[in-house]
């Protein structure tokens, strides 16, 4: 570790070594070659006229450059013999000279032809990444997406890789052919001149690469870091803050004092510092290297002076220009293609995924329509997560089908994590979880999924319209439109609807497409007012949205093949009226089918339930119900009481830390109820 002014540096100390470590870096991108066959053979398959285009203007890319060098030699040397005699031969010269004019012309062709036919190609092969990652990304469950360390790629990378790739073949023709067409013209000295003119690009690539060096920096100086939390300060979303507690002067006071004793220490990048340090020999060795062609011809003069002319000091210069960019694009292009064959992999890494699925249909028990649930000594830790305390810890239970439960605890216990194993968001870590009697692993999941209808505490919209919203509760239905309105009832969400200016067909945050540039000077602002009133998105408050949400579990309801409807927390931005209004009614549809509520707000749910679980750090603490769980005064008395609490009239205080004691231990009344 190094101190740079106010950072502390990490680097690993490094060597260049062709060790086996490497091979194993190279074998792991050679293993890459079926990606690149399938990726080249993806894209062939979409346009393949225009895909061979694409790869005879790469091919003219890499040609032309050793025709050009080789050309413009043939140029200088027969102009000069014109010029330096006056009786040079002018056929020569116009040959030359039409030669090097047909390179331009043909370059300048491909040129325009490739911007042409590009764009045509770049976006039929995005529509087609783009298909094929919706698929992949919508074939897989939370839990298998999860556990998938790939970085997810976006569908403009096939063709990013594809051109990449091409690019790459295209350089390597281009050094091939610069190396050639030396070799034709010098044929004594070639190799060495070839050797002398590696050096610049060479030099080029070492300094890139120590500028590229894996470094890690942090600072661990108090002044720098509460600076720069006072800077987070300024923002606007502190704003309200730290106007109403007046903390502006106290603020910029402390800014003050910490920047004073700050003064003397670097806070510049520290790469920038790290780069300013002993670079200065290297990089003269690296501005003289430019410099070797020169060096050379003078040397070549100085020992032949009648062979050397200033027409092959020119040639010599293009020569070595040519050679270095060769070899400068193809360096620089090494580190960017081995990134490359890595995001080919991630494109197609999804399709090598496994889902992990049963095979056994979903069916419901014997004359139910409920789900029923065992869980045997289950336990489940999160994949990935740091906690070393699983977020379930030894459960067993049984929930017998058509029952109504309630889970509560505190957060954190591990409520909403009962839910996500009973509808198989996530699969057991141990123990044994059967549904009707058979391991719910052993199910289908998509069958599972249909028998199940869950309504979350996160209030998710899609961009698309509210109908949809409504509707995709029940794809089969999603155009029946009364459906959707009378579900947008239950849901609390028809006033809603109602008040927006096109209903049922709003898009409350529309896919955003609409852009402009150059809009700054006045004469646009027509224009800038059109784009601004394009795609808007409509404010709906975080209550409105969970009645959007809510209606749409309630147009799931109307699915015949819903068994088991979990409601998880979700009416933390519902007023009370709503938040009562929607567990009666989720109640009334529940028509013997198992339904489990997992709320704080229980007061109004747990005497209607066959079974009351009391949850605590991932163990369930008590269950059973209502009346049984308040005479044993325990956890779920402590909870319950706290709430009745706040609507009963003093009574000293009681144990459950220090609030005041209900008349009964069942202190809400109707009206209480009611409001809570
Ligand atoms: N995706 C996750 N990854 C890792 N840990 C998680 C994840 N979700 C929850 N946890 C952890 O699992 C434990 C149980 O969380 P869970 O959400 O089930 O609690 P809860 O009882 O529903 O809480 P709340 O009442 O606050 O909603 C907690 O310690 C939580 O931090």
């Amino acid at each position: 570790m190094k101190t740079v002014g106010i950072w502390q540096v990490l680097t690993l100390k490094e060597s260049f070594s062709i060790k086996p470590s490497r091979w194993v870096e190279w074998n792991k991108y050679i293993s890459t070659l079926p990606h690149i066959r399938r990726l080249v053979g993806d894209i062939y398959a979409l346009n393949p006229p225009l895909v061979i285009l694409y790869l005879a203007s790469r091919a003219w890319k890499g040609v032309v450059p050793g025709i050009t060098v080789y050309v413009s030699s043939q140029l200088f040397v027969a102009l000069e013999a014109y010029l330096r005699d006056g009786e040079g031969d002018p056929s020569a010269v116009l040959q030359a000279l039409m030669a090097h004019l047909f390179c331009v012309v043909i370059s300048t062709l491909t040129s325009s032809l490739h911007n042409h036919f590009v764009p045509k190609l770049t976006s039929q092969t995005q529509m087609f990444f783009e298909e094929h990652l919706i698929r992949e990304n919508l074939r897989y469950d939370v839990q298998t997406l999860q556990q998938s360390k790939t970085q997810r790629p976006s569908a403009y990378m096939g063709w990013h890789c594809f051109a990449e790739i091409c690019e790459a073949c295209s350089n390597i023709m281009a050094l091939f052919t610069v190396v050639t067409s030396i070799m034709i013209y010098q044929q004594h000295g070639g190799s060495f001149f070839t050797t002398l003119c590696l050096i610049y690009p060479l030099l080029a690539r070492t300094m890139r690469s120590s500028w590229m060096k894996a470094v890690v920096w942090f600072s661990d100086n108090d002044d720098y870091i509460r600076m720069q939390a006072i800077h987070l300060l300024s923002a606007p979303w502190y704003r309200e803050d730290i106007a109403i507690n007046n903390l502006s002067e106290h603020l910029m006071k402390e800014y003050t004092k910490a920047r004073k004793r700050l003064a003397t220490d670097f806070t510049e990048h520290p790469l920038d510092q790290l780069r300013a340090d002993n670079q200065t020999i290297f990089q003269l060795f690296y501005a003289l290297s430019g410099e070797i062609p020169l060096m050379y011809f003078a040397y070549c003069a100085m020992v032949d002076p009648f062979t050397n002319t200033m027409s092959t000091l020119a040639i010599l210069q293009k020569q070595s220009s040519a050679l270095s960019g060769s070899i400068d694009t193809i360096f620089y292009m090494l580190s960017s293609v081995l990134y490359t064959l890595e995001n080919i992999k991630s494109l197609y890494h999804m399709e090598e995924l496994k889902l992990v699925d049963g095979t056994v249909e979903y069916l419901p028990p014997e004359g139910s329509t409920g789900m029923s649930f065992e869980l045997q000594n289950v336990s489940f830790a999160y994949p990935g997560a740091k906690s070393k305390e699983g977020a379930l810890k030894e459960v067993s239970l049984q929930i017998k089908a058509g029952q109504l439960v309630v889970i509560v605890g505190e957060n954190g216990s591990g409520k909403s994590t009962f839910i996500k194993l009973l509808t198989r968001t996530y699969d057991v870590t141990s123990g044994q979880l059967l549904v009707n009697g058979i391991p719910i692993q052993d199910y289908k999941i998509a069958d599972l999924h249909d028998a199940t209808a869950i309504l979350h505490q996160d209030h998710m919209m899609y961009p698309l319209s509210l109908a949809e919203n409504i509707g995709l509760g029940y794809p089969a239905c999603v155009a029946d439109t009364e459906m959707i309105k009378e579900s947008a009832v239950k849901g609390g969400a028809s006033e809603v609807i109602a008040g927006l200016g096109q209903g049922l067909d709003t898009v409350l945050e529309p896919v955003q497409t609409a852009s402009g540039c150059h809009l700054e000077e006045s004469k646009y602002k027509e224009l800038k007012d059109v784009l601004e009133s394009l795609e808007v998105t409509t404010e709906v408050s975080g209550g409105e949205k969970q009645r959007v949400v809510a209606s749409r579990t309630f147009m799931r309801l109307r699915s015949p093949r819903i068994n088991f409807i979990a409601v998880d927390e979700p009416s933390s931005a519902l007023d009370p009226r709503g938040e009562l209004e929607l567990f009666d009614r989720l109640r009334s549809e529940q028509g013997g089918r198992t339904m489990i509520f997992v709320t704080h707000r229980f007061g109004h749910l747990t005497k209607h339930a066959d079974l009351i679980i009391c949850m605590k750090n991932g163990q369930i603490v008590e269950s059973g119900v209502h009346k049984d769980l308040l005479a044993l005064n325990g956890e779920y008395a402590t909870l319950y009481n706290i709430q009745a609490q706040a609507f009963a009239p003093a009574q000293g205080t009681d144990r459950a830390g220090g609030f005041r004691t209900p008349p009964d231990n069942d202190a809400f009344s109707e009206s209480d109820r009611a409001s809570l």
